[in-house]
């Protein structure tokens, strides 16, 4: 199992001064090998904003520096910050928990649209994002249905890869066969995700097999288990079909998008307003 090296990296405020294009920094790395902590001083160079557009050379630079070594040449640990897009409310699983279910199902299922339209998107890329989650999905737009605006999310990047973390503390939104064997994990990897990242979406915000320690979930996988089903049965329908632990049953991006169109058609919400409350 590739050891849990946990990296921080910690920033003095002020700059110790200027290079040429850059900013200079004294830091420190925090890493953590076999649960012992060992500090390293760092000078942490930032590109000078106004030199934006000679960031390839300064990458190209640095990437050097980092594929070789010698006594007299300088360490560079690594190249690690990456700059994205703010999205103005965050991660979606924290602002589901601050909304506290008051977020009504039509809400929930344009935002399960709009994941499932990306996945297709990705699945016709043939690319594999490995790491779909309500905390990987942020809301650039909250929606307001009384003034008619809907919400809008942005998938983030699938982050460290899953087999460089404990690929445990990533149960359920693991797939099971990329525990098995992680070089067969494709592109239904992000199905059995998506069924996980709906649960959470109608279960407010809160992070399925909570208080499971890493061996109970790794006997919820060994067991076939499948999360508590919610009780809209044409919603735990879909869940359990992208949780299937065969990855050949899994539904595709464009059955799941059906399936999801289905839902919204069906008339659920007027039947009861007060059923799709806790739905
Ligand atoms: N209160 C508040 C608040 C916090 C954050 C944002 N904005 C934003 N923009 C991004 N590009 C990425 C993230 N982000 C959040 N958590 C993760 C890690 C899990 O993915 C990534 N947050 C907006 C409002």
């Amino acid at each position: 199992k590739a050891s849990h090296v946990q990296k921080k990296c910690s920033l003095q405020e002020e700059s110790l001064g200027r290079g040429s294009f850059t900013r200079i920094f004294k830091g420190s790395k925090t890493d953590i090998r076999e649960g012992e902590r060992q500090n390293t001083d760092v000078l942490l160079k930032v590109l000078d904003g106004s030199y934006k557009n000679c960031w390839e050379s300064f990458f190209e630079a640095a990437s050097l520096m980092s594929q070789i070594s010698h006594k007299h040449l300088l360490l560079v640990y690594g190249i690690n910050i990456m700059v994205q897009e703010f999205v103005k409310y965050g991660a979606l699983d924290l602002f589901l928990r601050k909304k506290q279910g008051s977020v009504p199902v039509s809400w929930k299922l344009d935002v399960a649209k709009q994941l499932a339209c990306v996945l297709n998107f990705l699945e016709e890329k043939k690319i594999v994002h490995g790491n779909i989650s309500a905390k990987n999905l942020l809301l650039a737009r909250e929606g307001d249905s009384s003034i008619g605006t809907s919400p809008f999310i942005k998938l983030s990047d699938p982050g460290i890869s899953v087999a460089v973390t404990v690929a445990l503390d990533r149960i359920p939104w693991v797939a099971p066969e990329v525990l098995e064997a992680p070089e067969t994990w494709g592109m239904e990897c992000d199905k059995w995700s998506f069924g996980t990242t709906l649960w959470e979406i109608f279960n407010g915000g809160k992070a399925p097999l909570q208080g499971l320690d890493p061996q109970q979930k790794l006997m919820f996988y060994e067991n076939h288990e499948q999360l508590p089903s919610p009780k809209w049965t044409e919603l735990a329908d879909l869940i359990g079909r992208c949780m299937e632990y065969d990855p050949a049953l899994r539904p595709s991006s464009r059955g799941i998008i059906r399936q999801l169109n289905s839902l919204i058609t069906s008339d659920y919400e007027l039947l009861d307003p007060g059923l799709s409350a806790h739905a």
